[in-house]
């Protein structure tokens, strides 16, 4: 079991790639350029189900793949026998030592269209065969976490936990989306080996099965609180919530643990009409005496069902969440892409375009930096200014920014700080980076989604954040269309 799930010693994932990065590498090495620095961005597009920021997760899980970035001889004998690749791959394969320079936004940063989440310097060859994996783990926890946040906010400080494990699409999707939603705001996973790997705390009630099982509802009732006092709760719904399962419960309660001087800790309704059941059940519980038992619902519930429950008036303590969080049922593709952004020749950064018909889909060129500017009396996010790697922005002096495309929008800032996004995470294939731990990651992203405005938080049609480009950027980007003799404006 343990060689399954154990990613970070025992996997052996680098044959996890798309064959082509493989053919490519070849072929560099073939026509002398493996070895040539080059630079790729991986950045989204477009924040799914319309919101207006995503959160970043899965960079530890990136970090422990290249760390352990190499061909075992099982490797390199399968790739021999593919009887496509010539012997100096092969043999640059048997050696490999990744020496790539990495750079990446924090896990639990609020992040926007356009922004690199990850640069990637290094031997061509090598920059180009992580582009599988960058893309893989950013793209599925970066997707889940984001979901995650908008199925929490919509709870509205009601606990959400994390039900979606027997629905996820593999091993995997479940492990890691249950991380990225504990990233995201969820208080809480039912899949244990998430708890036992990373912290997060794993909980759970009890299934139809416990019910139906027993002869009558109330002799399951009173088996589970006899085995759980001090942790009951009791699902209500497996033959009729108000005329049964309320009743059978609260007399479980009161001949259970009331004697014992113990509380109940809940009910959970897992169908029917949320608002009708749980309005009902709140009366009967505080009627007998039980004000304090929790109410839980669950049944494939996401962000607008939970935000419309509750518009409704239900009553309800805490939400059980699984199959539209884990597969990110609504939206469930992240568009992250790696884009080649530049080269080094003669020790200098050549900056490179991937020009396209559509003006959004133009790369953005060159080793850059992402500053995040705030307004230092109200302490909100203003916007973000992608840079040049090596501009310095000076927080004493005013900024004018403007909008990269419509570039007649300018906006002048003054009373700012700006805070660098991008943080180095591996100095030539070393690690030089101290993963923070999920509960940290967490807690600092609920901190920064506090310094994005209400606008920007909007489930539909959010404020757009404004992500631009330094005076020097976009010049270095105009250049470049000039010179491919493309205009705009
Ligand atoms: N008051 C409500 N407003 C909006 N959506 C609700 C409300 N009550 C329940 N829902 C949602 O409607 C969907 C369907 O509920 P329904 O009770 O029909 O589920 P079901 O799975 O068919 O029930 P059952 O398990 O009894 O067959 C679920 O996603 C549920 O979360
Ligand atoms: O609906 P989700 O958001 O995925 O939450 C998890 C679901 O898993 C369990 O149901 P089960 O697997 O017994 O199937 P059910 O849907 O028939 O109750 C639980 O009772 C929830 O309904
Ligand atoms: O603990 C629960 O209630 C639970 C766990 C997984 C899926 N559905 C419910």
């Amino acid at each position: 079991m343990s060689h399954l799930f154990d990613w970070k010693e025992e996997r052996n994932l680098s044959l996890l790639v798309d064959f082509y990065e493989l053919t490519m590498g070849n072929g560099y090495l073939y026509n002398g350029v493996g070895d040539k620095i080059v630079y790729f961005d991986m950045y989204f597009r477009r924040v799914p189900d319309g919101g207006g920021f995503c959160i970043m997760a899965g960079l530890q899980q990136l970090i422990e793949y290249l760390k352990n970035l190499k061909f075992s001889e099982d490797d390199i004998l399968y790739l021999k026998n593919k009887g496509l690749f010539n012997d100096d791959f092969i043999n640059y394969l048997r050696d490999f030592k990744f020496s790539c320079d990495v750079w990446a936004i924090p896990e639990g940063t609020p992040v926007f269209p356009n922004e690199p989440l990850v640069i990637v310097r290094g031997p061509a060859i090598q920059a180009q065969f992580i582009e599988t994996m960058v893309l893989l783990t950013i793209n599925h926890q970066t997707l889940i976490a984001t979901k995650a946040n908008r199925i929490v906010r919509a709870a509205d400080g009601r606990t959400v936990m994390e039900f979606g494990s027997r629905r996820a699409q593999g091993y995997d999707g479940a492990i890691f989306g249950a991380r990225a939603a504990y990233i995201g705001g969820c208080d809480s996973t039912a899949c244990t080996i998430a708890e036992k790997m990373f912290g997060i705390p794993a909980v759970g009630t009890m299934a139809h099965s416990w019910v139906q099982l027993f002869d009558s509802e109330l002799e399951a009732f009173r088996a589970w609180a006899r085995t759980y006092p001090n942790n009951c709760l009791l699902l209500v719904d497996t033959y009729n919530v108000l005329k049964s399962g309320i009743p059978n419960a609260i007399k479980v309660f009161n001949e259970e643990l009331v004697p014992l001087g113990i509380r109940p800790k809940g009910i959970r309704i897992d169908s029917g009409d949320i608002k009708y059941l749980t309005e009902k059940s709140r009366e009967m519980l505080d009627e007998a005496g039980f004000p304090d038992c929790k109410i839980v619902v669950s049944n494939s519930l996401d962000e607008y069902i939970i935000r419309d429950v509750i518009l409704q008036g239900a009553k309800i303590d805490s939400f059980g969440v699984g199959e539209r969080l884990i597969t990110a049922k609504s939206e469930p593709v992240f568009g992250g892409v790696y884009k080649l952004v530049a080269i080094e020749e003669n020790n200098e950064i050549k900056p490179k375009i991937k020009i396209s018909e559509n003006e959004e889909k133009i790369t953005n060129p060159g080793f850059k930096q992402i500053y995040r500017l705030y307004d230092k009396k109200t302490n909100k996010a203003i916007a973000d200014l992608i840079t040049l790697a090596d501009e310095i922005i000076d927080e004493s002096k005013p900024l004018e920014i403007f909008h990269p495309i419509h570039t007649w929008k300018r906006k002048t800032l003054t009373n700012f700080k700006a805070k660098k996004l991008l943080t180095k995470i591996l100095d030539k294939g070393q690690v030089v980076y101290d993963c923070p731990n999920v509960t940290d990651i967490k807690t600092y992203c609920k901190e920064q989604i506090s310094t994005l405005w209400d606008e920007v938080l909007r489930f539909e049609n959010p404020h757009k954040y404004y992500v631009d480009l330094s005076s020097k950027l976009w010049s270095t980007k105009h250049n470049l269309l000039t010179k491919h003799n493309i205009h705009f404006r």
